[in-house]
């Protein structure tokens, strides 16, 4: 399915055609359409009019019906779902056919069962002396946002795009969502699925384009939206916030990470050598939870970079960076951190293949050590397969270190000794801190950042939390 617009029901390609390119060897896979203001402005009112219309008054339930159909409708083309996710982000085909696509599929079904189940409180009241039986009775009922603009990143496109979709439908909002110009592909095949699945037109509309003074700045900025949501890079929430600002829009928010290991010598090296190399290097790097900051207790340190170099460089199979920009972005970082006085452990430049790859956006997986916490290589957002290893001495140093940050999202620790896990981990300044383990995920668990990486948090009730306002009633007896 080639990239499209799907506004109030309906396919189009209107607009400028820009390139749709290869990060597996720069070829070109075909073009996208750039919504231009006026088909973002259709798909808002679209949205608008489908909330007043018979969505607006459907039950949880219904709502729930629609979700169970949409995933089954991505289960039943998975293979198409996987091959566009490959295609678009050069990611491994065991990542996408063992994360993203089975995850979409997760979110749907995960929010039908949160949204179905989910209670609502009520409060009998007593007002001693008041006139009457002097009984009240409080309940809260919960009504949709409205409106709903979904931004997605490209590292995860189906996966993060249906983290947002799946909630904000559960509590009967309608939605326009944009994906990354990089990776329109899934996004489109969802909009298929939808529009099988019987959605009323104009309760999910998909705008494709860029972002800066492009589609995805239209929809922000657009009067008629009434509420954002968006994953990306932290400078991409501000400029978005500003926005927000002119019209109170609330925004939820998951940004940018520098991702602390903490690792002690008490831990499982081995267990700590591979959950560091599947924390740096999964997806090259490319997702907001990878490790870029390693900090190792002295007496271990040198074994463990010199267990972590070896696994590293046995690495094979791993993907290329979204676009040649972002591998320009990474290489960058790479120069600066020798200039900076990091040693390179490993990696540092391009692979040589030998084939079509060779075209690609790839860069090698890359571990440095040696550098002060004030080099900008520790202290900035990469967003690709490199980690910077320094030592740390006792407890409250590594807490220290890995605090050190304008960053909070995600962070793992490695112990064997539990008391020392339960002690360090709530003082880590994130939003998701993993224990002996990484990305092991709980649909129901808060998942966010702190300080620059995010606001708000996702996850179980607290998506459903953000896309739906409480009314609180009070009914005198
Ligand atoms: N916290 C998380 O869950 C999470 C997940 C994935 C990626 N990220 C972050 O995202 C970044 C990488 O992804 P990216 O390059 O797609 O991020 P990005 O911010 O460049 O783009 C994300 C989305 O925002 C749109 N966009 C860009 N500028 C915009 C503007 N001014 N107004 C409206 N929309 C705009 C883009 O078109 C894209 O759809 C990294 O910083 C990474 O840490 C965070
Ligand atoms: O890339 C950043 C976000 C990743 C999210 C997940 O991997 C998830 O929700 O499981």
């Amino acid at each position: 399915m080639k990239p499209a617009h799907y506004v109030n029901g309906v396919f189009t390609t209107t607009g400028a055609a820009f390139p749709l390119i290869s990060p597996i060897d720069g070829s070109r896979l075909g073009v996208v359409p750039e919504a231009p203001r006026d088909v973002v402005d259709a798909a808002v009112r679209a949205a608008r009019s489908a909330i007043a219309g018979p969505w607006g008054r459907t039950s949880v339930e219904e709502r729930c019906v629609f979700l169970r159909r949409i995933a089954d409708g991505i289960e039943a083309r998975f293979d198409a779902f996987v091959d566009a996710e490959v295609a678009d982000t050069g990611k491994p085909r065991e990542l996408a056919s063992t994360v993203d696509i089975p995850r979409a599929i997760g979110n749907f079904r995960a929010y039908a069962d949160l949204a179905y189940g989910r209670p609502e409180r009520a409060y009998p009241t007593t007002v001693p002396g008041w006139s009457g039986s002097g009984q009240a009775l409080n309940y809260t009922v919960r009504r949709p946002l409205g409106v709903v603009a979904i931004i997605s990143p490209w590292n995860l496109p189906l996966l993060l795009l249906t983290w947002k979709v799946a909630p904000a439908l559960a509590a009967g909002n309608t939605i326009v969502a944009k994906p990354s110009e990089e990776t329109p592909s899934t996004a489109t095949l969802l909009a298929g699925v939808i529009d099988e699945a019987g959605l009323p037109a104009g309760v999910f509309n998909l705008v494709h384009g860029h972002g800066a003074d492009a589609a995805g700045e239209h929809l922000t900025s657009h009067p008629g939206v009434d509420a954002i949501a968006f994953t990306g890079a932290s400078a991409t929430g501000a400029a978005i916030m500003r926005h927000a600002a002119d019209h109170v829009t609330p925004v939820s928010f998951e940004l940018g990470g520098k991702n602390p290991a903490l690792v002690f010598a008490d831990a499982d090296l081995t267990e700590a050598v591979e959950g560091t190399v599947r924390s740096s290097f999964t997806h090259s790097g490319q997702i907001c939870l990878c490790t870029e900051r390693v900090y190792v207790q002295r007496p271990v340190f040198e074994e463990f970079v010199a267990a972590l170099a070896e696994r590293t460089r046995a690495l094979t199979d791993y993907g290329p960076m979204i676009s040649a920009e972002h591998r320009d972005k990474v290489l960058s970082y790479y120069r600066l951190g020798v200039e900076e006085g990091a040693t390179v452990v490993t990696g540092g430049g391009v692979p040589v293949f030998g084939d079509e790859r060779d075209g690609g956006f790839f860069v090698e997986p890359t571990i440095l050590t040696g550098l002060p916490e004030s080099a900008r290589t520790v202290r900035e957002e990469i967003f690709g397969p490199v980690c910077h290893v320094a030592p740390f001495d006792d407890e409250d140093e590594a807490v220290r270190l890995a605090n050190d940050s304008r960053y909070g999202l995600a962070a793992t620790v490695w112990t064997t000794d539990l008391s020392r896990a339960h002690r360090v981990a709530p003082r880590v300044e994130a939003g998701i801190v993993w224990v002996n383990c990484w990305n092991l995920r709980d649909l129901r668990t808060p998942f966010g950042g702190v300080k620059a990486s995010g606001i708000g948090r996702e996850g179980g009730e607290y998506s459903l939390d953000f896309f739906s306002e409480p009314v609180n009633v009070c009914v005198k007896i």
